[in-house]
Parts: structure tokens; C-alpha cells; sequence
């Protein structure tokens, strides 16, 4: 770099992390090497965890999906396209993306990734809920488990006692579901049934709660996910709430994480904490209540029997336990979007089978079954079925991280030191390990 470009590097790094929108670029190798801070933001992830790292690894698609890699395979641009996923994070994000690929001197060296945030607009017009028209109640809700049917006593409480409401679970483990079925179990019935999305809310809208709301004599107000307002605003709502209590009203609020540890890491107010508390309702992830998996699947299929006349009639004993094992980052959401994804592609068939399962759901959940790797597993050989290149190196790496970390007894600085990295980065590539060698 000559002395004039490098001069000029801090200001392109400045300009590229105050962008309001998300810039991930990629070398020719598929390396990240510029992750802004607005991306950082949208996929709820540490700078860290980027550095040096392939995009396959980072986000649970695989390179069909993404749009970096297609273009860099491909050489021309995409533009307008829209990818939901759910990051490492657990939670689901939707964007719109410009993908360039970059030359200099006429050689393709990398691509570049601009990212609206579209997430809260999508739940917004997309919202899941509002699928069927029907309004939600709690029996539609499935709750096989002990945890979820305590969970449904407790909110039935809540409906009667029409106290205000906190519920507390993981992205997609329901909680817009019970907020809705509270609401539609008052007696009398309430007014309108109002949401907020505070996803990345802005000042208008909680303006606008006033404007909206205040001419109602009773409405149920549901603000999904408060913890991910700033805390200005998270202020700002908690004086329109204070203002709009009168009896009639009803309110309901969620988060996705403990509030105490939300509270002491400053992403929850107190008060607005305290304001929601009368109730506060712990969904458990499905992971941790996994009866719900099935049950939820019989109800899904016996559903699409009824309306699309569909056949099947359930999965195999591989699905089933593959199923079990799987930890459902994204929750009943990711149950619901995946029996969409089969179902849609299925024709005649009773059962859903593994081949059925989609390609990007058998790469995240392969390696769950597996025993450990031996070197046999690298051979390439005639009779046996070739692995998709991706998955082929995360088994060699998972297989070469272990021998180093072996001959090194386990030492992480001294097996960071033969490989060339830095201990954080072999700590994550290690804890990924551990979760399952998957992606
Ligand atoms: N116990 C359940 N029974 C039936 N359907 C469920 C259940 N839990 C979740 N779902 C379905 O899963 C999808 C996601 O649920 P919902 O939107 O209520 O999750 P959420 O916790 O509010 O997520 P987020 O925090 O991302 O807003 C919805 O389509 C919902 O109907």
C-alpha cells in the first residue's frame, strides 16, 4: 500500500462502520476481511467470531444460499435479494442485499456484501400470527411438555387477573402466540389487539402509540421484544406507559433473555422491567422441552391434511431422532419454516423421510449422529459417496484440531502456536466443535 492509500485507511474504516447499513466483504477465498458495525449488528455477532473465518462456517446456510459465495463463484452481481436465516445467535434476520463482485486489474479478488435490515419490517407485514385469520387462542397452542402446559396455566392467570404480562423465551419459542391468546381469553373482550415491534423501533413509532391508541377505550398493547429498544426509548415508552394505565388497558411485553442479566448488562430498563413484572412467564427453548417437537408436527401435518388435503401422516424413526438431537436455535419458528420448506416439495408421500429433509437442514445437523472422525474418513475412494467439498473440510478440520490439541496434551496456547492462530480462535473453533461438528 502507498503512503496516500494508507493515509486514507482510516477514513474509508471510519466511513464503513458509521454506515447505516451492513457491509460484509470477502476475499477470493471466501475470508472474511471487512464486517462493518452496522453488520455486526444486524447478525448479532462479535468481531471476533468474524476474523478470519469462511462465511459457510459463520451462518447456518449453505453456499446455494449465499449470495457472497454465488458471486464470487460467479463473477455478477445480485441485486434486490432477500435472505431470512437465523445466525449463530439463535435469531432470525432478514435482509436485503447488493452483492458486487470486486476486481482489480481484471481479476475477480473478492465480493462485497451490502445489507438492509428488513427484519422488523418483514415481521411487520409477514407477521406469523396473522397467517390464518383466525384469532389465536390457546388451544392453539401445543403444549405437550409440563413446562409449556405451566406456561399456559400461568398466562390463563394472567388473562384472568389482566395484569400486566412479561414473557421471557428465546426468538421463536411463542411468546407472540401467548400474548395474542391472553389477550383473546379476556372476558369482556378487549378492544384492539395492538404490537409494537421494537426491533429497532424508532422514536415515530412509540409517538405514534399515542396518537393510535389514546382514542380507544380499552386495548391490549403487546410490545415484542422491549429489550431491544435503546434505552432512550425504552424511557420513552415506559412515560407513555405510565400515562396510558387505566383500567381497560392491557399490556404485554417481551424479551428474549433473563432480565436480570438484561438489566445488569444496561440493554433492559428497570422500570420498564418492574412496569411488566406483575406476571413474568419463562418460555424454556424447545431443546429443553423436546415432547413439544412431535406434538407439534402431528398438529402441523393433521393441519395440512385438513386444508391442502394433504398425505403425510408423519416422519421416520431417523427424522424423529434426528429431530430430538438437533438444537432448534430458532425454535418453534424453525420447526414451523422447516415442515413448510418439506411439506411444499411433497407430493404422494405419507412420511416424511430424510431424504425429504432439505439439503441446508441435513449440513446443520449432520455430525450429530456421528462417532469420532478417524483418518479412513479423508480417503477418497471408488465405492464410497463423495461429501459436499464444505462438509468434507469441516470434518477434515474437526479431525485436525483434535490430533493437534492431542499432541499438544491439550494445551490450547501451545496448540494455537503449531497452528498459527490465535487462542481465541481456536477456543471458538473448539466450542464449535463441542456444540456439534456440524456448521
Ligand atoms: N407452542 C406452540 N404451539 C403452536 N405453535 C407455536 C408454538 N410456539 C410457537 N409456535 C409458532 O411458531 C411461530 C413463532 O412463534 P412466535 O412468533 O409467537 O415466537 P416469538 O417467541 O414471539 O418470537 P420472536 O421473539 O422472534 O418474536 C409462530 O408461527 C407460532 O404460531
Amino acid at each position: 500500500m502507498d503512503k496516500i492509500e494508507k493515509a486514507l485507511f482510516p477514513l474509508y474504516e471510519f466511513a464503513v462502520n458509521r454506515a447505516g447499513v451492513g457491509i460484509h466483504a470477502i476475499d477470493k477465498n471466501g475470508r472474511t476481511v471487512i464486517y462493518n458495525h452496522k453488520m455486526k449488528a444486524i447478525e448479532g455477532l462479535e468481531l471476533e467470531e468474524v476474523a478470519d473465518r469462511s462465511i459457510i462456517e459463520l451462518f447456518n446456510f449453505n453456499q446455494e444460499e449465499s449470495t457472497l459465495l454465488k458471486v464470487l463463484q460467479s463473477g455478477i452481481e445480485q441485486l434486490n435479494v432477500k435472505q431470512t436465516y437465523w445466525n449463530r445467535k439463535g435469531n432470525e434476520i432478514t435482509t436485503i442485499n447488493d452483492t458486487y463482485p470486486v476486481f482489480s486489474n481484471g481479476e475477480l479478488i473478492g465480493a462485497v456484501e451490502i445489507a438492509r435490515d428488513v427484519t422488523a419490517l418483514e415481521k411487520f407485514i409477514l407477521h406469523p400470527l396473522r397467517k390464518n385469520s383466525d384469532p389465536v387462542t390457546f388451544n392453539q397452542i401445543i403444549a405437550a411438555s409440563e413446562e409449556m402446559q405451566a406456561v399456559v396455566s400461568t398466562a390463563l392467570k394472567a388473562s384472568q387477573a389482566k395484569l400486566p404480562v412479561l414473557l421471557i423465551g428465546e426468538s421463536g419459542t411463542g411468546k407472540d402466540l401467548l400474548a395474542e391468546s391472553i389477550h383473546n381469553e379476556f372476558s369482556p373482550v378487549n378492544g384492539p389487539f395492538y404490537t409494537l415491534f421494537c426491533h429497532r423501533s424508532d422514536e415515530s413509532l412509540i409517538d405514534r402509540l399515542d396518537e393510535d391508541l389514546t382514542e380507544h377505550d380499552a386495548f391490549t398493547l403487546f410490545c415484542d421484544r422491549i429489550d431491544l429498544l435503546s434505552i432512550p426509548l425504552q424511557q420513552k415508552l415506559f412515560s407513555f406507559l405510565k400515562k396510558a394505565v387505566q383500567p381497560g388497558n392491557q399490556f404485554i411485553a417481551s424479551i428474549g433473555d433473563d432480565p436480570v442479566e438484561l438489566i445488569a448488562k444496561g440493554a433492559l430498563l428497570k422500570d420498564l422491567y418492574y412496569f411488566f413484572a406483575s406476571f413474568a412467564i419463562r418460555i424454556s427453548p424447545l431443546r429443553k422441552r423436546k415432547e413439544d417437537i412431535l406434538a407439534f408436527i402431528t398438529s402441523y401435518l393433521a393441519k395440512r391434511r385438513e386444508r391442502f388435503g394433504s398425505s403425510l401422516e408423519g416422519i421416520t424413526t431417523e427424522v424423529e431422532e434426528l429431530f430430538l438431537r438437533y438444537e432448534w436455535p430458532g425454535n418453534m419458528r424453525e420447526l414451523e419454516f422447516l415442515l413448510d420448506e418439506i411439506t411444499s416439495l411433497a407430493s404422494t408421500e405419507s412420511v416424511i423421510t430424510y431424504d425429504m429433509l432439505p439439503l441446508h437442514f441435513r449440513m446443520k445437523s449432520n455430525g450429530l449422529n456421528d462417532t469420532p472422525l478417524q483418518d479412513t474418513d479423508f480417503v477418497v475412494q471408488h465405492q464410497k459417496d463423495l461429501l459436499p467439498l464444505d462438509q468434507y473440510l469441516k470434518d477434515a478440520e474437526a479431525y485436525y484440531l483434535q490430533k493437534a490439541m492431542k499432541l499438544h496434551e491439550d494445551n490450547i496456547t501451545k496448540t494455537a502456536q503449531a497452528l498459527g492462530m490465535s487462542r481465541q480462535n481456536l477456543q471458538y473453533r473448539l466450542r464449535k466443535l463441542k456444540n456439534g461438528r456440524g456448521d
